[in-house]
């Protein structure tokens, strides 16, 4: 069974794409949302070049975003982002997994509306928390109470997340069901602003 087939009923891939109606889907939410792995299963499920802004930073840069952050700082990280996102947006349409910040910013937010879909994969703290309190990965989480952090995040970003074009739960279950309920999201766009919350 290849990729095209295993996104459950027959004809949720042509509707998801019909939805998404040529446009990137770019994936935002908090550290943990799943917005690297969902993005890949949703890009090989439609056939779209998958994308993520963390990697091609760190490709640009020649050096992790761990490395980028100890070395110059969070404002020359910030920067590197916007551009990257800009290229990768004009080079679309693709899948885009963002990192956590890049929503954040309002340049980043009016690059992200003119060129594509934006969509907030939602989770909730502990969720988060069990997906990346393993790894060491996150400058920002290098902290004395990284979950207490998390949740700092949470409360600033959150409201902002919410200005996203569509919302999926990023739930505790397979990545899979994650994965289709992005498609369905995507199927059931006329236009509007779908929230599946
Ligand atoms: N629905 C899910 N069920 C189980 N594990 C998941 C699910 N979604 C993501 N994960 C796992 O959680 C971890 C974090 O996910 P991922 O790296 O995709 O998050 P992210 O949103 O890209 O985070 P970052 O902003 O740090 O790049 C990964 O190990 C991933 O496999
Ligand atoms: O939430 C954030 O601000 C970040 C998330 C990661 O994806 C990386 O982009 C970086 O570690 C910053
Ligand atoms: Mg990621």
């Amino acid at each position: 069974m290849n990729a095209k087939q295993d996104t459950g009923k027959p004809g949720l891939r042509q509707k998801a794409l019909a939805g998404l109606s040529g446009r990137n889907l770019i994936l935002v939410g908090l550290m943990g949302a799943g917005k690297s792995a969902i993005g890949k299963l949703v890009a090989n499920a439609l056939d779209l070049p998958y994308v993520d802004t963390d990697q091609e930073i760190e490709t640009a840069a020649r050096m992790t975003i761990s490395d980028l952050f100890a070395q110059y700082g969070e404002p020359e990280f910030r920067a590197l982002e916007t551009r990257v996102i800009e290229r990768i947006l004009a080079e679309g349409p693709a899948i885009v997994s963002t990192g956590g910040g890049a929503f954040v910013n309002p340049v980043n937010r009016e690059l992200i509306a003119r060129s594509g879909l934006s969509m907030w994969l939602k989770a909730d703290l502990d969720t988060l928390w069990d997906r990346v309190r393993r790894r060491q990965t996150r400058p920002l989480l290098k902290t004395e109470n990284p979950k207490q952090t998390l949740k700092d995040l949470m409360d600033k970003r959150y409201p902002v997340y919410a200005e996203a074009d569509v919302t999926v739960l990023s739930r505790n279950v397979r990545k899979e069901t994650v994965m289709r309920d992005v498609l369905k999201a995507l199927a059931a766009l006329d236009g509007g602003k779908t929230r599946e919350e």
